[in-house]
């Protein structure tokens, strides 16, 4: 199968959002309202980038009843996808929502283990989508039994085939991931703060801190910042975008919403502003809907002249 962009999800959940009037922790939550969406950061880059039309496929691990109930879903929107079924069984993500502070509370379970000979399988399924992929991007936790370097184990393979690689991932995995030099990463601060061991406070200090990946080989850094929005670098250029104002619903898929404009600007050639407002936009329209629900390609349309890609010149 051909496809311009493979997304790889490990770890894939089916996420359950609950909505409570207002959480109240030890005491009884009455639910308002439930959905249940495909999850998982790869399988939500995914979504996103099918709804703007651009040739993509899902693969990674999956198991079970869950599994076969989150690959209906895909398929029920039209999401290409070719995963390799392990034993166990899917995890169920907890997302609550509490409407009078509008903030979402998440509980992740740890996944199903996997067994070395899953992994080989994986990455001979890997392998073959790569043949024609120009994009690659690894998003999202490991499941037990699979090592904390295989994003650097899959750049390198992605790098050795002309493949570009956006990464989006936390703790080890990331690390690691690093190392092997993919195209472009997208921490948000706390995981920024990690990788680089500087400080993150100010504006200075980001940039400075998203130098540091950059000279470790990278082309794009793209740091997140929830409601703040984000700071883009390339070796040229930084520009910092705003979201515009929203009443927030499910932050869920936010940042996965950006990486996938990130990669739509990017295999359409945009610039970098245009590629950050348009990522800042995603990820803002994505976190004024309910659940693991994200933007489309019209509605990014629609918005996003209501952000703007502000240049922001390092201090020497
Ligand atoms: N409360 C918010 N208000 C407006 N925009 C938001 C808000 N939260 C997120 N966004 C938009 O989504 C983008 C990505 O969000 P965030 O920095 O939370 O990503 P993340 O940490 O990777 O999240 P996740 O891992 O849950 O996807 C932000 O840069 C911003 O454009
Ligand atoms: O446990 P991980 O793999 O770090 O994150 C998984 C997850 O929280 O990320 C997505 C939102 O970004 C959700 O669809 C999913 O439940």
């Amino acid at each position: 199968m051909k496809s311009t962009v493979v997304t790889v999800t490990l770890n894939p959940a089916l996420d359950k959002t609950v909505t409570v009037p207002a959480l109240e922790v030890g005491g009884l939550n009455r639910v308002r309202q439930v959905r249940i969406d495909p999850g998982g950061k790869g399988i939500n880059v995914a979504k996103v980038l099918h709804g703007f039309d651009v040739d993509v496929l899902a693969t990674g691990l999956i198991a079970g009843g869950y599994g076969e109930r989150l690959l209906a879903q895909l398929d029920r929107q039209g999401v290409p996808h070719s995963f390799v079924r392990v034993p166990g069984e899917t995890r169920t993500n907890l997302k609550v929502y509490s409407e009078s502070d509008q903030v979402t509370t998440e509980i992740n379970e740890n996944g199903f283990d996997v067994q070395p000979q899953s992994v080989l399988e994986f990455l001979n399924v890997l392998e073959e989508l790569l043949s024609e992929a120009s994009y690659l991007v690894l998003a999202g936790s490991l499941p037990k039994g699979v090592s904390s370097d295989i994003y650097g184990q899959l750049v390198e393979l992605a790098n050795s085939k002309g493949v570009r690689t956006i990464l989006d991932a936390d703790g080890d995995a990331l690390k690691k991931g690093l190392e092997a030099r993919p195209y472009a990463v997208k921490p948000n601060l706390f995981e920024l703060q990690q990788l680089t061991g500087q400080g993150v406070e100010t504006l200075d200090e980001i940039i400075s801190a998203g130098q540091t990946l950059l000279a470790r080989g990278l082309s794009l850094v793209v740091v997140s910042m929830g409601g703040d929005g984000a700071v883009f670098l390339n070796k040229e250029e930084t520009y910092q975008v705003k979201p515009f104002p929203i009443t927030p619903q499910s932050t869920v898929g936010a940042g996965d919403s950006m990486v996938a404009a990130l990669v739509h600007g990017l295999v359409t050639g945009k610039s970098l502003p245009e590629l950050a407002e348009w990522a800042t936009t995603a990820g803002t329209v994505t976190a004024s809907k309910r659940g693991t629900q994200v933007c489309t390609a019209e509605e990014v349309q629609n918005e996003v002249h209501r952000v703007t890609a502000k240049k922001l010149v390092p201090k020497a």
